[in-house]
């Protein structure tokens, strides 16, 4: 079974308990255990720092409201610090972290209240494009077929990811094996 590990930044922080969601799914022909990271009772400066998210979740869904300019640049803070390049003391790490980024979906909420818009879809689209997101408008409190396949899609990303990783691991135990293979193979000829 694959873990898949989402933390959801941005809100409002109305004073609610931190939680974390867990649940059971198959997608892709896989069995997935999802865990759902929501910070929501953190103070935004505290937030800001992002380590243990950066180094616990597997991706990120950033949002703000579409009628709350603050809010969008607070999500823009946020979109950069997890873009920001990672350190690591495993030389290894780093090269991994540089080979594939954590997904990351930029959700502009409560499109029901356009009529008070502060924040253009354009500058979401915008923002999400220059950092290497994806992005949508939606409403929560109206749209709930809406925020199943947001989940669904950052999942997806994620689930992709994966898979790169797995490609790109550079040697493997199995790589490792054929090398000692090659290596003690040669030298039992020549004895
Ligand atoms: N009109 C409208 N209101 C919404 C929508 N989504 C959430 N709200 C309202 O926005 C307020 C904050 O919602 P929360 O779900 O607590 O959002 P949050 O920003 O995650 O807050 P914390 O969980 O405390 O961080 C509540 O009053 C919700 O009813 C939406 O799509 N449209």
């Amino acid at each position: 079974m694959n873990d898949v590990k989402l933390a959801v930044l941005g809100g409002e922080g109305t004073g609610k308990s931190e939680s974390v969601y867990s649940k059971h799914l198959y997608l892709e022909g896989k069995q997935l255990n999802l865990e759902i990271y929501d910070p929501c009772s953190q103070p935004k400066k505290a937030k800001f720092s992002l380590t243990s998210e950066l180094h616990w979740a597997d991706g990120f869904v950033i949002v703000y409201d579409i009628s709350d300019r603050s809010s969008f640049a607070f999500a823009k803070a946020l979109v950069y610090r997890i873009r920001e390049p990672q350190t690591s003391h495993c030389k290894s790490c780093v090269l991994h972290f540089r080979a594939v980024e954590s997904a990351v979906l930029l959700v502009g909420n409560k499109q029901d209240l356009c009529h008070v818009r502060e924040v253009g879809w354009e500058e979401g689209q915008k923002l999400a494009l220059d950092n290497r997101c994806q992005f949508c408008e939606l409403s929560a409190a109206e749209q709930c077929l809406e925020v199943e396949m947001m989940f669904i899609r950052i999942i997806k990303d994620i689930l992709t990811n994966f898979k790169l990783k797995e490609k790109r691991r550079p040697s493997g135990s199995k790589s490792m094996a054929k090398l000692i293979n090659n290596v003690f193979g040669k030298r039992r000829k020549s004895v």
